[in-house]
């Protein structure tokens, strides 16, 4: 089958600025891919121009195996967009049938109830969209972008209204999505999500990308050891050989050990040190 998502060299100028300068990208079906960078890096002009909204200036790409803007390629996407609004007036219900709608979604009734569900809004549901909190209202968003199980979910900053029960939720979601084989493109400022989600990752900066791979590939291999000792956590560059040997001295020299553990560059760290200038 073919990828998901592929672009090659896709790039789009806005007169003189270079909103992004050249992505080439593959995303695998079934893999999930956090897509990161500052704002302004060019993430949402990817994602539009990935979606067909946006026309590219230059470079081409494909998207479940069809040129980007193919219609049927399309039908198989959902989208969150970042900023968006439905009618205060209608309820959630209502917003998803005229979804349903528009995408001439057979089955309705029970697509509805079930992306309801999948978003834990089905007690809400005859609700007006105006009674909504900021965050039932990404969550309805959200279950907009599930209707009718795409292949491919894009999602643009899909907790920033959530609170940290609702990020727990949308992760336990994202996980289920890819349990399905559901291919999951996600555009976030939350780098702790992206860490626990993503297979991988790429960073874009100032309309280019400055860095792809696995989580672990861009985190690094551990380095060295942390140490819980009476006054606090303390660091130790040492090789894992050298483990045992640290902590029997540390003993010895009257230490109460009471926590070691890995010391791990976390992809926060590692995107602050790439794209802070130095
Ligand atoms: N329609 C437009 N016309 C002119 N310039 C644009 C347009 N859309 C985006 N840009 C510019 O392109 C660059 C990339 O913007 P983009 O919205 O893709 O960034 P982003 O990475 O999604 O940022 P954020 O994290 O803030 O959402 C910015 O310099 C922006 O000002």
């Amino acid at each position: 089958m073919a990828d998901a998502i592929v672009a090659r060299a896709l790039a789009k100028r806005y007169g003189r600025v270079d909103a992004l300068h050249g992505l080439t990208l593959r995303v695998a079906r079934g893999e999930c891919l956090g897509f990161l960078g500052p704002n302004g890096a060019g993430k949402s002009t990817a994602v539009k121009m990935l979606l067909g909204i946006v026309r590219p200036t230059g470079g081409d790409g494909e998207l479940l195996g069809r040129p980007l803007g193919d219609r049927r390629a399309r039908r198989s996407v959902g989208y969150l967009p970042e900023l968006f609004r439905y009618p205060g007036w209608q309820s959630a219900r209502e917003v998803l049938a005229l979804h349903a709608r528009l995408m001439r979604l057979a089955g309705a009734p029970r697509a509805i109830d079930a992306v309801l569900d999948e978003v834990g809004l089905r007690e809400r549901a005859g609700d007006r969209v105006e009674t909504f909190s900021k965050g039932m209202q990404q969550r309805l968003g959200l279950a907009v972008a599930l209707l009718g199980e795409p292949e491919l979910v894009v999602l643009d900053e899909p907790t920033s209204a959530l609170d940290p029960l609702g990020r727990s939720d949308v992760r336990a979601l994202i996980e289920r999505l890819r349990a399905r084989g559901t291919t999951v493109f996600l555009n976030s400022h939350l780098l702790g999500e992206v860490e626990r989600v993503c297979d991988r990752v790429c960073i874009v900066d100032r309309g280019r990308v400055i860095a792809q791979g696995t989580v672990d590939a861009l985190t690094g291999e551990p380095r060295g050891v942390r140490v819980l000792l009476d006054d606090g956590w303390h660091d130790y560059d040492v090789a894992n050989a050298e483990v045992p040997e640290l902590v029997a001295r540390l003993v010895q020299g009257g230490a109460r050990i009471q926590a070691v553990e890995p010391r791990h560059t976390s992809l926060e760290e590692r995107f602050l040190a790439l794209v802070r200038p130095s």
